[in-house]
Protein backbone atom coordinates (compact mmCIF):
# COMPACT_ATOMS: atom_id res chain seq x y z
CA UNK A 1 0.00 0.00 0.00
CA UNK A 2 1.23 3.79 -0.74
CA UNK A 3 1.43 5.58 2.54
CA UNK A 4 -0.62 8.77 2.72
CA UNK A 5 2.70 10.81 2.18
CA UNK A 6 3.86 9.10 -0.64
CA UNK A 7 5.90 11.40 -2.44
CA UNK A 8 8.68 11.21 -5.15
CA UNK A 9 12.39 12.43 -3.78
CA UNK A 10 14.45 15.60 -5.09
CA UNK A 11 16.13 14.17 -7.47
CA UNK A 12 12.43 13.28 -9.07
CA UNK A 13 12.55 8.99 -8.54
CA UNK A 14 12.13 7.09 -5.59
CA UNK A 15 14.78 5.92 -3.60
CA UNK A 16 15.99 2.88 -4.67
CA UNK A 17 16.07 1.53 -0.78
CA UNK A 18 14.44 -1.83 0.00
CA UNK A 19 13.41 -3.35 3.22
CA UNK A 20 12.09 -7.02 4.58
CA UNK A 21 10.54 -8.21 7.56
CA UNK A 22 10.05 -12.54 7.71
CA UNK A 23 7.47 -13.83 9.46
CA UNK A 24 6.06 -16.39 10.14
CA UNK A 25 3.76 -17.63 6.61
CA UNK A 26 5.24 -14.68 4.65
CA UNK A 27 7.89 -12.22 3.73
CA UNK A 28 6.80 -8.56 4.20
CA UNK A 29 8.54 -6.27 1.92
CA UNK A 30 9.12 -1.69 1.88
CA UNK A 31 10.51 0.31 -1.10
CA UNK A 32 11.08 3.70 -0.96
CA UNK A 33 12.21 5.93 1.81
CA UNK A 34 10.40 6.36 5.31
CA UNK A 35 7.22 8.70 4.60
CA UNK A 36 6.89 7.37 1.28
CA UNK A 37 7.33 3.61 1.63
CA UNK A 38 5.64 1.34 -0.75
CA UNK A 39 4.54 -2.25 1.27
CA UNK A 40 3.66 -5.55 0.05
CA UNK A 41 3.13 -9.43 1.29
CA UNK A 42 4.61 -12.16 -0.65
CA UNK A 43 5.30 -15.98 -0.13
CA UNK A 44 8.52 -16.74 1.62
CA UNK A 45 11.30 -16.71 -0.52
CA UNK A 46 9.85 -14.44 -3.42
CA UNK A 47 11.28 -10.88 -3.67
CA UNK A 48 14.15 -9.10 -5.52
CA UNK A 49 16.95 -8.44 -3.05
CA UNK A 50 18.54 -6.29 -5.06
CA UNK A 51 19.23 -2.70 -3.12
CA UNK A 52 18.20 -4.07 0.36
CA UNK A 53 19.14 -2.01 2.97
CA UNK A 54 17.97 -3.63 6.31
CA UNK A 55 15.92 -6.66 7.32
CA UNK A 56 15.02 -8.97 10.29
CA UNK A 57 13.49 -11.96 10.82
CA UNK A 58 11.52 -13.38 13.82
CA UNK A 59 13.22 -17.07 13.53
CA UNK A 60 15.72 -18.59 11.73
CA UNK A 61 16.44 -18.14 8.20
CA UNK A 62 16.94 -20.58 5.49
CA UNK A 63 20.41 -21.20 4.57
CA UNK A 64 19.65 -21.28 0.79
CA UNK A 65 18.10 -17.60 1.29
CA UNK A 66 21.09 -15.55 0.29
CA UNK A 67 20.12 -12.81 2.59
CA UNK A 68 23.35 -10.78 3.60
CA UNK A 69 23.81 -11.38 7.52
CA UNK A 70 25.30 -7.52 7.97
CA UNK A 71 22.41 -5.87 6.74
CA UNK A 72 20.31 -8.25 9.67
CA UNK A 73 18.78 -6.06 11.98
CA UNK A 74 18.27 -7.76 15.87
CA UNK A 75 16.61 -7.33 18.96
CA UNK A 76 19.34 -6.06 20.57
CA UNK A 77 19.34 -3.09 17.89
CA UNK A 78 15.85 -1.94 18.73
CA UNK A 79 15.40 0.85 21.60
CA UNK A 80 12.65 -0.66 23.18
CA UNK A 81 14.09 -0.75 27.09
CA UNK A 82 14.00 -4.04 29.08
CA UNK A 83 13.09 -5.83 26.74
CA UNK A 84 13.91 -9.36 27.61
CA UNK A 85 16.22 -11.53 25.00
CA UNK A 86 13.67 -13.58 23.77
CA UNK A 87 10.99 -11.49 22.77
CA UNK A 88 10.14 -11.52 19.18
CA UNK A 89 11.95 -8.63 17.19
CA UNK A 90 8.79 -8.09 15.17
CA UNK A 91 7.06 -7.58 18.44
CA UNK A 92 9.80 -5.05 19.51
CA UNK A 93 9.60 -3.25 16.34
CA UNK A 94 5.87 -2.72 16.23
CA UNK A 95 6.18 -1.33 19.94
CA UNK A 96 9.19 1.18 19.64
CA UNK A 97 7.08 2.51 16.39
CA UNK A 98 3.75 2.81 18.04
CA UNK A 99 5.20 4.56 20.76
CA UNK A 100 7.38 6.91 19.00
CA UNK A 101 4.46 8.06 17.05
CA UNK A 102 1.86 7.84 19.60
CA UNK A 103 4.12 10.14 22.32
CA UNK A 104 2.99 7.76 24.75
CA UNK A 105 2.01 4.26 26.42
CA UNK A 106 0.60 1.84 23.30
CA UNK A 107 -0.66 -1.50 23.13
CA UNK A 108 -0.01 -3.29 20.22
CA UNK A 109 -1.67 -6.05 18.08
CA UNK A 110 0.16 -7.57 15.63
CA UNK A 111 -2.49 -9.83 13.59
CA UNK A 112 0.08 -12.34 11.47
CA UNK A 113 0.06 -16.31 11.98
CA UNK A 114 0.17 -15.94 15.65
CA UNK A 115 -2.11 -12.83 17.20
CA UNK A 116 0.60 -10.52 20.08
CA UNK A 117 -0.06 -7.54 22.07
CA UNK A 118 2.65 -6.18 23.67
CA UNK A 119 2.43 -3.22 25.96
CA UNK A 120 5.03 -0.36 25.87
CA UNK A 121 4.73 2.35 29.00
CA UNK A 122 5.03 5.70 28.69
CA UNK A 123 8.73 6.08 29.33
CA UNK A 124 9.30 3.31 26.06
CA UNK A 125 10.01 0.13 28.63
CA UNK A 126 8.26 -2.88 27.33
CA UNK A 127 5.42 -3.92 29.70
CA UNK A 128 4.29 -7.87 28.82
CA UNK A 129 2.02 -8.70 26.52
CA UNK A 130 -0.29 -11.80 25.33
CA UNK A 131 0.17 -14.28 22.59
CA UNK A 132 -2.82 -15.76 20.91
CA UNK A 133 -2.91 -18.18 17.59
CA UNK A 134 -3.92 -15.50 14.39
CA UNK A 135 -6.90 -15.93 12.44
CA UNK A 136 -5.63 -18.17 9.76
CA UNK A 137 -3.74 -20.65 12.13
CA UNK A 138 -7.32 -21.00 13.59
CA UNK A 139 -8.79 -21.46 10.68
CA UNK A 140 -6.21 -24.25 9.83
CA UNK A 141 -6.28 -25.80 13.36
CA UNK A 142 -10.20 -26.30 12.92
CA UNK A 143 -10.24 -27.90 9.94
CA UNK A 144 -7.15 -29.87 10.27
CA UNK A 145 -8.33 -31.18 13.78
CA UNK A 146 -12.00 -31.91 13.30
CA UNK A 147 -13.99 -34.65 10.93
CA UNK A 148 -16.42 -32.16 9.72
CA UNK A 149 -14.79 -28.66 9.53
CA UNK A 150 -13.41 -27.21 5.72
CA UNK A 151 -10.43 -25.41 4.71
CA UNK A 152 -10.67 -21.76 3.73
CA UNK A 153 -8.41 -19.98 2.07
CA UNK A 154 -7.08 -16.51 3.11
CA UNK A 155 -7.52 -13.83 2.55
CA UNK A 156 -10.72 -14.07 5.24
CA UNK A 157 -13.72 -11.94 4.99
CA UNK A 158 -16.10 -11.27 8.09
CA UNK A 159 -19.93 -12.57 7.33
CA UNK A 160 -22.34 -9.55 7.49
CA UNK A 161 -24.73 -11.52 9.43
CA UNK A 162 -23.97 -12.09 13.32
CA UNK A 163 -24.88 -15.63 13.10
CA UNK A 164 -24.09 -16.93 9.67
CA UNK A 165 -25.96 -20.23 8.93
CA UNK A 166 -23.32 -21.67 6.61
CA UNK A 167 -20.32 -23.87 8.18
CA UNK A 168 -17.58 -21.25 6.37
CA UNK A 169 -19.08 -18.29 7.44
CA UNK A 170 -19.70 -19.47 10.80
CA UNK A 171 -16.21 -20.69 11.10
CA UNK A 172 -15.13 -16.87 10.01
CA UNK A 173 -17.35 -15.06 12.37
CA UNK A 174 -16.33 -17.01 15.55
CA UNK A 175 -12.27 -16.48 14.39
CA UNK A 176 -12.57 -13.09 13.93
CA UNK A 177 -15.10 -11.91 16.45
CA UNK A 178 -13.61 -13.80 19.20
CA UNK A 179 -9.99 -12.62 18.25
CA UNK A 180 -11.60 -8.95 18.62
CA UNK A 181 -13.30 -10.12 21.79
CA UNK A 182 -10.01 -10.58 22.88
CA UNK A 183 -8.19 -7.15 22.11
CA UNK A 184 -11.44 -5.15 23.16
CA UNK A 185 -10.48 -6.96 26.72
CA UNK A 186 -7.05 -6.54 26.48
CA UNK A 187 -7.74 -2.50 25.93
CA UNK A 188 -9.89 -2.12 28.82
CA UNK A 189 -7.34 -4.22 31.22
CA UNK A 190 -4.09 -2.26 29.51
CA UNK A 191 -6.15 1.06 30.03
CA UNK A 192 -6.39 0.42 34.18
CA UNK A 193 -2.64 -0.88 34.19
CA UNK A 194 -1.39 1.90 31.75
CA UNK A 195 -3.80 4.98 31.86
CA UNK A 196 -3.40 6.62 28.74
CA UNK A 197 -2.38 4.28 26.62
CA UNK A 198 -3.54 4.12 22.99
CA UNK A 199 -4.85 0.53 21.24
CA UNK A 200 -2.54 0.44 17.39
CA UNK A 201 -3.29 -2.40 15.17
CA UNK A 202 -1.04 -3.41 12.63
CA UNK A 203 -0.12 -7.30 10.75
CA UNK A 204 -2.20 -9.08 8.14
CA UNK A 205 -5.33 -9.30 9.85
CA UNK A 206 -5.40 -5.27 11.09
CA UNK A 207 -7.59 -3.81 8.68
CA UNK A 208 -10.21 -6.70 9.49
CA UNK A 209 -10.11 -6.30 13.30
CA UNK A 210 -10.27 -2.98 12.83
CA UNK A 211 -14.09 -2.39 12.48
CA UNK A 212 -14.91 -5.18 15.18
CA UNK A 213 -13.02 -3.77 17.53
CA UNK A 214 -13.93 0.04 16.88
CA UNK A 215 -17.62 -1.26 18.23
CA UNK A 216 -16.08 -2.76 21.28
CA UNK A 217 -13.73 -0.35 22.64
CA UNK A 218 -14.35 2.24 24.89
CA UNK A 219 -14.53 5.68 23.26
CA UNK A 220 -11.77 6.71 25.40
CA UNK A 221 -9.30 4.44 24.32
CA UNK A 222 -8.15 5.80 20.86
CA UNK A 223 -7.52 3.31 18.16
CA UNK A 224 -4.78 3.60 15.26
CA UNK A 225 -5.04 0.94 12.19
CA UNK A 226 -1.59 1.39 10.95
CA UNK A 227 -0.48 -2.09 8.76
CA UNK A 228 3.59 -1.58 8.48
CA UNK A 229 4.60 -0.39 11.96
CA UNK A 230 7.03 -3.13 11.51
CA UNK A 231 8.35 -2.61 8.14
CA UNK A 232 8.43 1.61 9.14
CA UNK A 233 10.30 0.89 12.05
CA UNK A 234 12.55 -1.10 10.00
CA UNK A 235 13.20 1.51 7.86
CA UNK A 236 13.82 4.48 10.41
CA UNK A 237 16.33 2.34 12.72
CA UNK A 238 18.15 1.82 9.32
CA UNK A 239 17.49 4.59 6.83
CA UNK A 240 18.60 4.02 3.16
CA UNK A 241 22.27 5.13 1.83
CA UNK A 242 20.95 8.53 0.54
CA UNK A 243 19.55 9.62 4.41
N1 LIG B 1 -3.09 -13.22 0.78
C1 LIG B 1 -2.95 -13.63 2.05
N2 LIG B 1 -2.24 -14.74 2.32
C2 LIG B 1 -2.06 -15.14 3.60
N3 LIG B 1 -2.60 -14.50 4.68
C3 LIG B 1 -3.32 -13.41 4.45
C4 LIG B 1 -3.53 -12.92 3.14
N4 LIG B 1 -4.27 -11.79 3.23
C5 LIG B 1 -4.52 -11.59 4.54
N5 LIG B 1 -3.96 -12.57 5.28
C6 LIG B 1 -4.06 -12.67 6.75
O1 LIG B 1 -2.79 -12.36 7.28
C7 LIG B 1 -2.60 -13.09 8.48
C8 LIG B 1 -1.12 -13.38 8.60
O2 LIG B 1 -0.51 -12.13 8.74
P1 LIG B 1 0.95 -11.82 8.25
O3 LIG B 1 1.20 -10.42 8.70
O4 LIG B 1 1.12 -12.16 6.82
O5 LIG B 1 1.75 -12.92 9.13
P2 LIG B 1 3.32 -13.11 9.40
O6 LIG B 1 3.88 -11.74 9.63
O7 LIG B 1 3.32 -13.98 10.61
O8 LIG B 1 3.92 -13.76 8.19
C9 LIG B 1 -3.44 -14.35 8.39
O9 LIG B 1 -4.10 -14.61 9.63
C10 LIG B 1 -4.42 -14.07 7.26
O10 LIG B 1 -5.78 -14.05 7.69
C1 LIG C 1 4.90 -14.09 18.68
C2 LIG C 1 5.53 -14.38 17.31
C3 LIG C 1 5.36 -15.86 16.98
C4 LIG C 1 4.78 -13.53 16.27
O1 LIG C 1 5.30 -13.79 14.97
P1 LIG C 1 4.36 -13.62 13.65
O2 LIG C 1 3.18 -14.47 13.87
O3 LIG C 1 3.95 -12.17 13.59
O4 LIG C 1 5.21 -14.02 12.48
C5 LIG C 1 7.03 -13.96 17.30
O5 LIG C 1 7.13 -12.63 17.68
C6 LIG C 1 7.88 -14.82 18.22
O6 LIG C 1 8.26 -15.91 17.88
N1 LIG C 1 8.18 -14.30 19.44
C7 LIG C 1 9.04 -14.95 20.40
C8 LIG C 1 8.39 -15.08 21.74
C9 LIG C 1 7.93 -13.76 22.37
O7 LIG C 1 7.84 -12.70 21.73
O8 LIG C 1 7.66 -13.79 23.61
Amino acid sequence: MWHPSAGIDGRGHLSEGRWLLIGNSRWHWAEGELGCLRTWSAPAGVGQLEGLVAWAAVGQVSASAPLPLERRLHLKDVPLLEQPGWLGVDRALVGWRAWCLASGPVLVADGGTALSLTLVTSEGRFGGGRLLAGAALQLRALAAETAGLPALDPPLDLPPELWPHSTPDAMAAGVLRGLAAALAAAGREAQTSCPGCSFWLTGGDGPLLKPLLQQLLVSAMPLQLAPDLALEALAALRPGPDR
